[in-house]
């Protein structure tokens, strides 16, 4: 599946307005309210391991309820063909809710994290499994220039050590495998376990009860990043209700 995405991105990078619209916000500190909620709640219409989740969703209507209800960031899915996102989504988010906002992409270029910080975003992912050392270093400083904070996702400890020497600060521990797009919480667990506690640690992915923030807390997750469960969510207020019986 990956391989998929990454031959499409090069086509939607292609597809960045030459022409960016002027940022219109200051850049928002994810880290201190994600300490107090510790909940990032993703706007994604379809995926492909779900296939279409929410279609018809207004993704700043379903960011304003996120906002609301509790999430400590906002992350917005911009890739277009296997997410149904845009970088519009991302514009008209981050201009409603004053919550950081994530742009979750395939980052692969320069050009993309331009358009992220144009669009509004306050945060960019860098996912080690699709990237060299060479380009994460590359892809760390552009954002850097923009004073954009990063999350590093990674999968496997081996990935850890590929970004370790880039001073991370967000990290994130995807249970998912982006090729088979099973999710293995307990291998999710067990690598946030070994992570430095000097790290702020994400746990993504397959969420969707109190008892797997739970577990994840246990296992040292600092703050939770969720799809499809409040995506899915008839009653959003009820939704982050259970999450948060999780850190009890
Ligand atoms: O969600 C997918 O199907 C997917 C497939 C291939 C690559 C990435 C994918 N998801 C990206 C994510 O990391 C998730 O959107 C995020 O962790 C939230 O996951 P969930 O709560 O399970 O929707």
């Amino acid at each position: 599946m990956l391989d998929k995405i990454l031959a499409n991105k090069k086509y939607e990078i292609e597809e960045i307005p030459e022409i960016l619209p002027k940022r219109t916000k200051d850049i928002i500190e994810p880290l201190q309210t994600l300490k107090n909620k510790p909940f990032i709640a993703e706007v994604k219409k379809a995926s492909p391991s779900a296939g279409e989740i929410k279609p018809d969703a207004s993704p700043a209507e379903q960011a304003a309820l996120y906002e609301k209800y509790g999430a400590g960031a906002v992350s917005v899915l911009t890739d277009k063909y296997f997410f149904k996102g845009s970088f519009e989504y991302l514009k008209e988010i981050s201009e409603k809710i004053n919550t950081p906002v994530l742009c979750k992409d395939f980052i692969i270029s320069e050009r993309q994290i331009e358009a992220a910080y144009a669009f509004g975003a306050d945060i960019i992912l860098i996912i080690a499994a699709v990237l060299t050392q060479e380009e994460i270093g590359r892809l760390s400083e552009k954002a850097r220039e923009l004073n954009l904070y990063i999350l590093y996702e990674i999968h496997t400890a081996e990935e850890y050590e590929k970004i370790k020497d880039f001073s991370p600060a967000l990290v994130g521990v995807n249970s998912r495998n982006l090729d088979t797009l099973e999710i293995d919480k307990q291998k999710g667990a067990q690598i946030l376990n070994t992570l430095p506690d000097s790290l702020f640690k994400i746990a993504e992915s397959g969420i969707n009860s109190p008892e797997d923030v739970a577990n994840f807390r246990r296992a040292g997750a600092d703050a939770f990043l969720i799809g499809t469960y409040l995506m899915k969510s008839d009653n959003i207020k009820e939704s982050f209700q259970n999450l948060y019986r999780g850190l009890e």
